[in-house]
């Protein structure tokens, strides 16, 4: 207990924060086991296991089995300490150093456990196969499906990165009318695939009707208000599981959740160092068969688009994060990251990558089994008092869209978004 107990402080003191070993009960549940039970055999097998993941068990892992492999092939440390600035090199020799003296066989012990801990959690993770644009009974662009207490409605468009065209603008309106009234306890919105949602499909713009622009842009408005509307009107906790970029509408509406949690997906270390030519970083790479990961971030390029603020964003946004800070994204256009989202208040919380999804879904099930009737009420209490001028706002930020979407500079930007790879 105590050898496991100085690894883990060791561990935590020199690792970067944002590397720190937390899994204290982990490496302790692995130090007390007998040394010598997992055989060379078990450990290679460990290892073509890992090359076989496939998805990306994030950063803090890798680099836990990268200590863990050195520590059972080599020994303690033998690597001179790099430099501050070559940080991946740094971030490796840390986790290594970290084991100290852990003898070869525990070292072997705990990366065949901490391999076959991984396969249960990306089995249990939410995600469907990215790319696989898998078809729930009833939806085209969504799979909705509903346990534990819990409506998921996932976008389902992954090889468009789940851009909202016009069915799929109907058929989350459908999906949450029909988890208003089911029996589940709270709604979860999430994307399939690398993004959560890159917005509104810019392709919505091209089919225009025989009325003609004025007729498309009209209709556009009536139905965009519905669909806001359904968010301001929505009765049972509305929780947004973030697992990617998210950009336009996708963002503007999580001003009407009742809880948003991102992955902080940072772009992967390993991408950066791969000009670095390193030998040990292709070897530590390749041993991982994994897409490369979007970091989480929230985008809302309206003035770029030729168009202006949706959602209730031109309400929500200054009261969630200040004007200045409501400004700098709806007007200009900055794009945050998880953390910056989170520290001005539209994320609720960020989770490491590696953990995100059983984490979530962990509370998510935690907040399935509270009371149903007293959420709705609690909700209802809150969201009463901004109704009507969520509604009014909504009402006045479509009216605003109509004349936007019949401009030059919402044309132009659409005709060059469109063209950039021959759409036209
Ligand atoms: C009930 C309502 C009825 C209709 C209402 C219509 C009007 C409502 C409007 C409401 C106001 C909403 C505003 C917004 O949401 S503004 C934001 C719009 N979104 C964007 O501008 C993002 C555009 N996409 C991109 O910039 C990039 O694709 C992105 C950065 C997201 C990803 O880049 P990356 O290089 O990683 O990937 P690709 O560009 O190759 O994308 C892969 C394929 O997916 C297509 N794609 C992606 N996003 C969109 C999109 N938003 N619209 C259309 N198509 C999109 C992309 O073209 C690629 O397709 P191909 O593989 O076929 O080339």
């Amino acid at each position: 207990m105590a050898m496991a107990y100085l690894a883990w402080r060791l561990a935590r003191r020199s690792c970067p924060s944002s590397l720190q070993v937390t899994s204290f009960p982990v490496v302790q549940l692995h130090m007390n086991r007998t040394a010598m039970r997992a055989s060379q055999k078990d450990f290679e097998n460990s290892m073509n296991q890992v090359k076989l993941l496939k998805k990306d068990p994030g950063n803090e892992v890798k680099l836990k089995l990268y200590a863990l492999y050195k520590q059972a092939t080599e020994g303690p440390c033998n690597m001179p300490k790099p430099g501050v600035f070559d940080l991946i090199n740094k971030a490796k020799w840390d986790a290594w150093n970290a084991l100290g003296s852990l003898p070869k066989e525990a070292a072997r012990q705990n990366y065949v456990d901490l391999v076959s801990s991984l396969s249960p959690s990306l089995e249990s993770s939410s995600q469907v196969e990215p790319g696989t644009d898998r078809k729930s009974t009833g939806f085209e662009t969504l799979v909705v499906t509903s346990e534990d207490g819990i409506t998921k409605i996932m976008f389902n468009r992954p090889k468009k990165k789940n851009a909202i065209n016009t069915e799929m603008y109907h058929e989350i309106m459908r999906a949450l009318k029909a988890a208003s009234k089911d029996d589940s306890i709270i709604t979860v919105l999430t994307g399939n695939g690398d993004y959560y949602s890159s917005g509104n499909d810019l392709t919505n713009f091209t089919d225009i009707p025989p009325g003609g622009v004025e007729e498309k842009a009209k209709n556009n408005a009536v139905l965009l208000r519905e669909f806001v509307g359904c968010f301001i009107d929505f009765p049972k906790p509305l929780i947004a599981v973030v697992n990617g970029p998210a950009v336009g509408i996708s963002v503007t509406l999580l001003g009407l959740f009742d809880a948003v949690y991102a992955s902080d997906r940072v772009s992967q270390l390993l991408e950066s160092k791969r000009s670095g030519k390193q030998r040990e970083m292709r070897a530590f790479e390749s041993s991982f068969s994994v897409a490369s990961h979007k970091q989480a971030t929230f985008h809302t390029p309206f003035s770029h688009l030729g168009q202006s603020p949706e959602g209730c964003s031109s309400y929500t946004f200054p009261k969630i994060m200040s004007p200045a800070k409501a400004t700098e994204m709806l007007i200009f256009g900055k794009k945050l990251t998880a953390g910056e989202a989170c520290a001005q208040g539209l994320v609720t919380e960020v989770f490491p990558d590696s953990t995100f999804q059983k984490e979530v879904w962990t509370r998510l099930k935690a907040f399935a089994k509270l009371p149903p009737n007293a959420l709705r009420i609690s909700k209802e209490v809150i969201r009463k008092r901004e109704r009507e001028k969520l509604h009014a706002v909504n009402a006045e930020e479509c009216n605003v869209l109509q004349g936007r979407w019949l401009s030059d500079e919402c044309t132009n930007a659409v005709v060059n978004f469109l063209s950039r790879k021959s759409k036209l």
